[in-house]
């Protein structure tokens, strides 16, 4: 039987660095944030970046017009079809849907130029990019934000008054089945109307608990 002794155990310690781990393969992590439109992804994100969280959100590619106050890059990369058929067939998105009769992707590159360098990404795609990132990403952390309700996302949606009746209300339609999806998620969280500091608080928990982890999920695209 060997008993360890106060300078055996100190000769351990100096042996093996507690945190080598994560010091030397510092890598971003990979977040997939999933919702129903209008159950406040732009808003969580737009808070914890305000609160000083330092992440790269990819900015999608689309072939929807931009809406008023939107701009080329903000929040999305505003392309006519053939360039996005383009880009499909050089194989530069992670992923591409149709949703509510517009093109989204999720270039490649801006995920492969952050996540070496040690910042975290966030992809903020519905819920069937999400599956298409699971196969490919299976490393990838799936998060889902949730409304407390159908009737606060349809007010949410009302307010915000960016989308014509008809828009409104193929999100709506499509809410009921996206909202299915979340057993898919590695996390659910609930925005709940006027709780917006709650939901964010437990974002920025999970996005802390990952990098927390002995053995981080990092990912190679
Ligand atoms: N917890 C909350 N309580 C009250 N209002 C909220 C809350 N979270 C978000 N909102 C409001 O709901 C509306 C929809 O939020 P947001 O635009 O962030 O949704 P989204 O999921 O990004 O939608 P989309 O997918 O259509 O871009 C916004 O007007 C926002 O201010």
């Amino acid at each position: 039987m060997r008993i360890e002794t106060e300078q055996t155990v100190a000769q351990q310690s100096n042996n093996v660095s507690t945190s080598s781990t994560h010091s030397q393969l510092k890598q971003g992590l990979l977040f997939v944030l999933s919702a129903p439109s209008g159950a406040g992804k732009d808003t969580v994100i737009n808070t914890l970046k305000e609160q000083g969280m330092d992440f790269h959100v990819v900015s999608s590619i689309t072939t929807r017009a931009p809406r008023p106050g939107e701009s080329e890059g903000n929040p999305y990369h505003f392309v006519d079809v053939e360039t996005f058929e383009r880009m499909v067939a050089n194989n530069e998105l992670l992923e591409h849907a149709l949703v509510h009769d517009n093109w989204y992707g999720q270039p490649m590159q801006q995920i492969r130029e952050n996540l070496p360098l040690g910042r975290d990404v966030l992809l903020k795609i519905d819920v069937q990019g999400g599956a298409t990132v699971r196969q490919k990403v299976p490393g990838a952390i799936f998060i889902f934000l949730v409304p407390g309700s159908i009737e606060e996302l349809t007010s949410r949606l009302i307010n915000r008054d960016t989308e014509t009746d008809s828009e409104r209300q193929l999100r709506l339609k499509n809410a009921q089945y996206e909202l299915a999806q979340q057993d898919y998620y590695d996390y659910v969280v609930e925005n709940r109307q006027g709780h917006l500091a709650e939901a964010v608080e437990k974002v920025r928990s999970i996005i802390i608990a990952e990098h927390c982890r002995l053995h981080p999920r990092y990912v190679s695209l």
